[in-house]
């Protein structure tokens, strides 16, 4: 019998299918918090590394690669009859994503490569990793998971136990993979939409390597996550889920491009930052329609779509909102004068109250952006 890799299937049979590839030590648990979401819209198929969760060792021995390791993603694939299919991996699991993009375009729709690195800063320190865990097994690695994978005071304990229950052999097979793991002059001819997410406080891969695929990646996005370390899915899984929604899913990327374009990455990403499980949603919600559908709309302009949202703003007393449309405005090409005079038609329309405060949040926003209004 074939030995295929050990994997969890959620969401309907006729879904895009999205694969969700884990870290070395961990399990398919890694991503708990984020797949039963993903399945809404997804058939989401998730797998465990060789030794690790279910999947057997025996894939898997010296002088591994992340080729091998991808072979077996698209053996897995080909079990279940899935041909193309967008891809999210954590760091090992990232890798193999970033290999699939690199030799096997023709399988990968999507690609988003989650506190991961087209390279882990050499061979040493993975070799010598290798050596003591033939020799020594995983139980003293795993001791000190918490702190190569959480920030201070986090933890996920069933994740700490697949560590700790991993096979040596295939832990240090895949430690080979990391090893010998190199595709930065590769990355140029990435060409599938590719979302890369880093942990602010990653200290195995750190935002810069992250960073470094995006400045090679072709029409590449990068994201940033406050009060996240190495297993960002596990420990902000709300803004996780938001990001790749986002990407994934055609209406919620293009709403999130604009959404950019229009408020600046600043500001979407201290959104982003700020999200909450409670909030996650109605992130989510206005990037889709408001976004990707309304904002997208090319019938009106974005100078015309400005000038409609601060006018609605100021007829309902937003005007914390306001402040953040008049900063789109700029963006959108008006000039503080255009600006004035849309509040000053809607002292006609709205009420002189309501555009005298208008006026005020307006005049703050363009002193701190122009220094426009003297
Ligand atoms: O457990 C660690 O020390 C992090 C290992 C690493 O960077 C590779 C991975 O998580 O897949």
């Amino acid at each position: 019998m074939t030995l295929v890799l050990n994997h969890l299937t959620e969401g309907p049979a006729t879904a895009p299918p999205l694969l969700l590839g884990p870290s070395l030590g961990t399990s398919y648990a890694l991503w708990d918090q984020v797949a039963p979401e993903l399945s809404i819209g997804h058939r989401v198929i998730r797998w465990d590394l060789p030794g690790h969760g279910g999947s057997p060792a025996e894939l898997i021995g010296p002088g591994a690669t992340v080729g091998d390791l991808a072979g077996l993603v698209l053996a897995l694939a080909d079990s279940l009859g899935v041909e193309r299919f967008a891809y999210a991996g954590v760091s090992l699991g990232g890798a193999v994503g970033l290999h699939l993009a690199v030799h096997h375009p023709e399988r990968v729709s999507s690609l988003a490569v989650i506190c991961s690195s087209a390279h882990f800063n050499g061979a040493k320190a993975w070799e010598e990793r290798a050596a003591t865990v033939r020799a020594e097994g995983l139980a003293k690695l795993a001791d000190g998971a918490d702190g190569r994978w959480f920030t201070p005071g986090f933890t996920v304990p069933r994740l700490v136990r697949d560590h700790r229950d991993a096979d040596p052999g295939a832990y240090a097979a895949c430690c080979d993979a990391l090893a010998a793991f190199d595709l930065r002059d590769r990355l140029g001819g990435i060409g599938v939409p590719t979302l890369l997410i880093a942990g602010r406080e990653d200290p195995a891969t750190p935002p810069a390597h992250l960073r470094e695929i995006a400045d090679a990646v072709p029409g590449s996005t990068l994201t940033e996550l406050p009060g996240a370390s190495h297993l960002a899915p596990a420990e902000r899984p709300e803004a996780v889920l938001t990001a790749l929604r986002a990407h994934f899913d055609g209406g919620a990327r293009r709403g999130m491009a604009v959404r950019r374009e229009v408020l600046g990455d600043a500001h979407v990403d201290r959104a982003q930052g700020r999200q909450t499980p409670f909030t996650a949603r109605f992130q989510d919600f206005i990037s889709r329609y408001a976004w990707g559908e309304i904002w997208t709309d090319e019938t009106l302009s974005r100078r015309e779509r400005s000038m409609i949202t601060m006018t609605a703003l100021v007829a309902h007393g937003h005007y914390e909102e306001l402040a953040m449309h008049v900063r789109a405005a700029r963006r959108n090409g008006l000039t503080p004068d255009e600006i004035g005079a849309v509040l000053l038609q809607t002292a006609v329309y709205c009420g002189v109250p309501a555009a005298n405060s208008a006026f005020a949040a307006a005049q703050r926003v363009l002193a701190e952006e122009d220094g426009a209004t003297g």
